[in-house]
């Protein structure tokens, strides 16, 4: 069957309706504001009631093929769509054509391709395809309108790139957008316009698959039934490695010809899995509360036929063709065709070229490491950043890919036991952390394993002009990926980054210009809709109850803080609407939890942070509400793109005010360094650098936090930075408790000492206190030249022969001091000017989602198919702009500078904290009420400044802190 998954004939659109509501009656707009008002306000009717009353559409579409456009891209997807067959529900006897995604769809090329498309005749309909400004080009190897050929600063950052322009220039797929008057559309682009309507937002053919093609199998997999088994104590190994390897798989064995020697290879394998997990035959994931999700491979759930598999394989590697590379994808995954991007990345890869792709959430990157993980010969090692997305991605391994696991939470018996199955070649796909990289044991486990791809996900992290930069992975660097772990081939993969942050990923894992494949617009089955709101929580209520929202199933609700999440949580609970809360400050287990019976549709909405999203691959999320303003548009198309993973019709609304943007915008300061306090840390970094080199030092995270005014990841990246800046300044270890308090138990100390040297050493590096022994673990190490791992070790030997007992207590970082810089004060300058640039990049991004907030509700003309609150078009152009333009804003009007208030104001604070000692950054956070590890909001928050000049610019206030503070200087030096 060719089929849509989705195409039960309950929907027929190209972005269909979700919900098989009747036939929809079209009531005229009065007649539904009257109706929402009387059943959902009796008094004083918010506005967005009104604008969100609007019934689900119902469209009637026509049964004939759209024509297949000539010069249509190379894009595999697109050229399936004509394939498909068509359904047409009972229902829908409006002559309609398929709402567009973008909201618009083009009266003039309707009416010059009448055959192919129907009309809605909703008097609420989305606005048509001629009013859009603009029109959508998607171009191979097209070059960018914006060229900066002689390499000066850009924009973004204000650093110089000098290769830039010629990065620019060899985007592989970029989407234009060329302003055009609204009904002045030339004859000859509406001909181009409708292939690129199907292949756009402007969805104007009905007889298509969705945007987000689903195999034909896939509606089996929607309703995977959940069910309680009896929950083994297997540790995280065990319980992870489930990929596929269950009783339906074992049947599927019988099809398998196991004398061959593959098959008995195969067979061999199989059977040392099941023994690993300890049953055979159950195949699921346990909670501790004993809920299990199934989690077999998709190729198991689709008659997965391992021979045939091979075959295919075979087929690749000899030719990585079109259609060999189809009939794997077809075997493996049950899909039709390839979608946006992916053939091109997977010939890319399996050409050994190492390649960028960006796609927006959901498009189905992982299948584009997946499919030449079970092509190419070695192992392949996939670096993702955090440890829940690690388990999403095992557990989506199809069922012919084996994989593995490492992460910190695993004990020593489960990582050898990976170890050892890697060794044997019995794991295709490992996921690692990038932290893993600090241990030089782990890299050299990879001397005997042939790794032939590295694919780095959430690959922005790697740069500091991302949304999301992460110290951790500026240690993925190509010098790394190719000396130590031999990598033939590197993959790094992302939803979200600016040209900017893309030429940082790809130039620090030597990615050329040429291999970058890019689709940048948002997936076109979202619908985009924003309002500025004073009451939030009111006109969340207002929007969950009107339609679409109230029949939306599955519903995220993004919040900026955890406060704000488990109040609106209980308030939605008050209310009758089945919601958790979720955030990083409630236990792994209970957010596992609520991540499971969300999944499984058993909690409508969760209310969550940031937190929630990262690899969370629920198909049918049908709305996603920001109560909050995101922190940048990365976030936002991250987090719109947790919807409609179906490829059906999925609702995002954005809400903001001033006091909760300038409140976000605040917080974008509170990593920023002061230069002296760099230096004096530094001075601390380099302390143990007098004596013999190659001792260990540390730092103890939460004392050092305190003393410099730092957040814990702010000094992370000092040290990351002195680690792999151009000189080696010093080389991180593992970070780990360095204080350890023992007790003697069998053997007096001073006999054991006789014995035992580490003993000795740790007697004579210790303080008594209590008669316990107390001592600095680095100094114990460096004291007989041992590595700390290896004392952690012997202690823990003492321990189980019952010889003693201890306690570890300050987690620091650890480092090993490789050269002294000749001049700390430029050095902390270099770091300062750095840091601050990072903290500028990231209050710029927090202005421009503003800014297309903004300009949505307020500048928005509506002509170009934006309406009301809807305003998909204008929102996917700010988001396209930015992120193939790199256009950011100025510093937004509202912000005010400095004044003779804030002067006095200072002067009262410093009179009435004379006890204090503050710095000009400290000042303008507490005016800007941003907590530090030296000033907690739990004591600052109570005096009368706190927050008081959110409004006001941060540099102005530090400035005006900086005057006020050297007149006090001044004084005292009188
Ligand atoms: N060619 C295809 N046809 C149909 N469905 C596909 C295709 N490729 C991937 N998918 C499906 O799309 C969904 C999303 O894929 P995937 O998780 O790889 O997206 P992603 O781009 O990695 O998203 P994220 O950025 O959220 O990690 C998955 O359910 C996957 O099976």
């Amino acid at each position: 069957m060719d089929s849509d998954a989705d195409s039960d004939g309950s929907h027929v659109s190209s972005t269909p309706p979700r919900h098989p509501l009747p036939p929809p009656q079209f009531p005229s707009r009065r007649a539904l504001l009257a109706t929402a008002k009387s059943r959902t306000q009796p008094k004083n009717t918010s506005t967005i009631s009104s604008k969100f009353s609007r019934p689900m559409l119902r469209p009637k579409i026509s049964t004939k093929k759209p024509k297949k456009s000539k010069d249509d891209t190379t894009i595999q997807t697109q050229q399936n769509l004509s394939d498909l067959p068509v359904h047409i529900h009972p229902n829908d006897t409006v002559s309609s054509e398929a709402p567009p995604s973008g909201g618009s769809c083009n009266s003039k090329f309707a009416s010059s391709s009448k055959t192919q498309e129907t009309q809605i005749q909703n008097p609420s309909s989305p606005p048509k395809f001629s009013d859009l400004p603009f029109q959508i080009h998607r171009s191979v190897n097209a070059v960018l309108s914006h060229d900066n050929s002689s390499g000066e600063v850009l924009p973004a950052g204000g650093l110089c790139l000098p290769k830039f322009a010629s990065f620019l220039k060899t985007r592989k797929t970029i989407l234009n957008f060329e302003p055009v008057e609204a009904g002045s559309i030339d004859p000859q682009l509406v001909q181009v316009n409708e292939k690129e309507a199907v292949d756009s937002g402007c969805r104007a053919k009905a007889v298509r698959k969705y945007p987000n093609l689903i195999g034909s199998n896939a509606s089996s997999l929607s309703s995977l039934p959940v069910k309680k088994v009896k929950c083994a104590n297997e540790g995280n190994f065990v319980r992870l490695n489930i990929n596929g390897y269950g009783k339906k798989f074992a049947s599927k064995f019988k099809r398998r010809n196991f004398n061959s020697s593959s098959g008995k290879k195969f067979y061999r394998r199989w059977k040392k899995k099941v023994r690993v997990e300890g049953k055979e035959g159950e195949n699921g994931l346990c909670d501790e509360e004993g809920l299990v999700v199934e989690v077999k491979g998709r190729g198991e759930r689709l008659g997965f036929d391992a021979e045939l598999i091979e075959e295919a394989v075979m087929g690749v590697r000899n030719e990585a063709s079109d259609e060999n590379l189809l009939r794997l994808l077809k075997l493996t995954y049950g899909y039709d065709s390839f979608r946006d991007g992916q053939l091109e990345t997977l010939k890319m890869v399996l050409s050994g070229k190492s390649t960028m792709l960006v796609l927006p959430t959901g498009a189905g990157k992982s299948l584009c490491y997946q499919l030449p993980a079970m092509v190419l010969q070695g192992v392949t090692v996939v670096i993702s950043p955090l440890v829940s997305l690690m388990i999403d991605q095992l557990k989506q391994l199809p069922a012919a890919v084996e994989g593995g696991l490492l992460c910190s939470s695993q004990t020593p018996e489960e990582v050898s036991e990976t170890f050892r199955l890697l060794e044997e070649g019995s794991i295709k796909v490992l996921f690692v952390s990038p932290e893993r990289f600090l241990n030089s044991d782990f890299l050299s486990i990879f001397c005997n394993t042939q790794i032939s791809l590295v694919v780095i996900d959430e690959a922005h992290c790697v740069s500091e002009w991302s949304h999301n930069f992460r110290p951790s992975y500026m240690r993925l660097k190509a010098s790394l990926l190719r000396d130590k772990l031999k990598a033939q081939c590197i993959l790094a993969m992302t939803a979200t980054a600016t040209t900017k942050a893309l030429y940082h990923v790809m130039h620090a894992l030597d990615i050329p210009s040429t291999n970058l494949i890019q689709v940048v617009k948002p997936r076109d089955n979202l619908q985009l809709s924003v309002s500025s709101s004073e009451n939030r929580m009111k006109d969340l209520m207002t929007l969950l109850k009107s339609s679409p929202f109230s029949e939306a199933k599955s519903i995220i609700i993004y919040c900026k803080f955890q406060s704000e999440t488990d109040f609106i949580c209980k308030y939605l609970c008050d209310n009758n609407i089945s919601a958790k809360s979720y955030h990083s400050g409630i236990f792994a287990k209970d957010r596992s939890r609520t991540q499971e019976l969300f999944c499984a549709n058993k909690i409508r909405v969760v209310v969550a942070t940031v937190a929630f999203g990262m690899g969370l691959n629920k198909k049918d999320i049908e709305a996603v509400i920001h109560y909050s303003l995101p922190e940048s548009l990365e976030e936002y198309v991250q987090e719109i793109g947790r919807a409609g993973r179906d490829g059906r019709i999925s609702y995002c609304h954005l809400f903001f005010d001033d006091v909760s943007y300038f409140k976000i915008r605040s917080l974008m300061y509170s990593d920023g360094v002061d230069e002296y306090v760099v230096n004096k840390l530094l001075c601390q970094i380099f302390s143990g650098s007098t004596t013999s080199a190659g001792i260990i030092c540390s730092l103890v995270k939460e004392s050092a936090c305190r003393k410099f005014d730092m957040k814990e990841e702010v000094i992370l990246t000092i040290l990351t930075q002195l680690e792999l800046g151009e000189v080696q300044y010093l080389h991180l270890l593992p970070q780990t408790s360095v204080t350890c308090t023992l007790n003697f138990h069998q053997t007096s100390p001073a006999l054991l000492a006789m014995k035992d040297a580490v003993v000795a050493a740790i007697l004579k590096n210790s303080e008594i206190k209590d008669g316990q022994y107390i001592f600095d673990i680095p100094s114990v190490a460096n004291s007989i030249g041992l590595q700390i791992v290896d004392l952690s070790n012997h202690l823990q030997t003492l321990k189980i022969k019952g010889e003693v007992r201890y306690e570890l207590k300050d987690q620091a970082y650890c480092y090993v001091i490789m050269n002294t810089p000749k001049d700390i004060c430029s050095l902390a300058t270099w770091l300062t000017k750095w840091l601050s640039e990072v903290e500028s990049c990231k209050v710029r991004k927090m202005d421009t989602m503003y800014d297309a907030a903004v300009f949505a509700t307020e500048a928005c003309d509506e002509v170009h198919g934006c309406r009301d609150h809807q305003h998909t078009p204008c929102l996917q152009r700010k988001i396209t702009e930015y992120f193939v333009n790199g256009t950011e804003v100025e510093v937004p009007k509202r912000i005010g500078g400095s004044s003779p208030f804030l002067t006095a104001d200072i002067k009262v604070f410093l009179q009435c904290n004379s006890y204090a000692k503050f710095t000009p950054r400290a000042i303008a956070r507490i005016l800007h009420g941003i907590a530090s590890p030296a000033f907690p909001s739990a004591v600052w928050s109570r005096t009368h400044f706190w927050g008081r000049y959110m409004q006001t610019d941060f540099k102005a206030i530090t400035e005006a802190a900086k005057a006020e503070l050297m007149k006090l200087v001044g004084k005292d030096a009188l």
